[in-house]
């Protein structure tokens, strides 16, 4: 039996432009397992958030086979795909993409509404997120009234809000100077802990990337381990 959270096999992606070919994923075989937060690093261009959106079923390989708590995504209409995506896999990117004419509050409902949580029961499971990365008082502040930091954090409390059972990660602290960078860091590993999730976060620092479980590498279109 295979109890992967999260599964990755023969992925390849190829990029055709005109006359030009770009096999930037060649293969990629990967599996993460309850618990782990596995660190993503490769020089820049190598395939990491490729390999991101194809995890998270935002874009389909060219050929393999993703995995999602044992469910295929293959040959899945895109409404299962999105459906799957909603219940199993929280996104957080290296921009907030938060909505800016909602509240931080509204922003972690949103997702909650859109998988059919009642409205009470989302707003009392944002609150309780909101409260655990210490931005309970801000609920009420749209985005733009935030700093950077606080965006994030709530960007990170949103991919959480549907109780994912992975958590992918595109540089989630990318933006932000590296003091800043480093708290909000160590609450978003703390909450994917306190969560009990799996994640795969793709990274160039390697401080943040010695923080977690184990690392693994893009080289050449295919993971290795670091
Ligand atoms: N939609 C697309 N069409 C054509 N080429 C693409 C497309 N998306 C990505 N690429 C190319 O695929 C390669 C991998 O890009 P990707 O963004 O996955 O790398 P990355 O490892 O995440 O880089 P970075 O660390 O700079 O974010 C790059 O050469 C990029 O130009």
């Amino acid at each position: 039996m295979n109890d992967a959270s999260l599964r990755l096999s023969g992925i390849r992606r190829t990029f055709v432009s005109g006359e030009e070919k770009l096999d930037v994923l060649r293969g990629v075989e990967f599996e993460l397992f309850p618990g782990e937060i596995v660190a993503l690093v490769g020089p820049s261009g190598a395939g990491k958030s490729t390999l991101l959106h194809i995890a998270g079923l935002l874009e389909k390989p060219t050929s393999g086979e993703v995995v999602v708590g044992g469910i295929s995504a293959g040959h899945r209409s895109d409404r299962e795909r999105t459906g799957l995506r909603l219940s199993h896999l929280g996104f957080v990117y290296q921009f907030h993409h938060l909505l800016p004419e909602f509240t931080a509050l509204e922003n972690v409902m949103v997702p909650q509404m859109i998988a059919g949580v009642p409205k009470a029961r989302a707003r009392e499971r944002a609150m309780f997120l909101l409260d655990k990365v210490g931005l309970a008082a801000r609920a009420g502040h749209r985005p733009a009234k935030l700093s950077g930091g606080e965006q994030q954090r709530v960007a990170i409390v949103r991919a959480l809000a549907n109780g994912p059972k992975v958590l992918l990660a595109d540089e989630p602290t990318g933006n932000l100077d590296e003091r800043t960078a480093d708290l909000v860091f160590g609450e978003l590993l703390h909450l994917v802990r306190d969560e009990g999730l799996s994640a795969l976060i793709a990274t160039h620092n390697p401080a943040l990337a010695a923080r977690m479980t184990r690392t693994v590498q893009m080289h050449e279109g295919r993971l290795v381990p670091l």
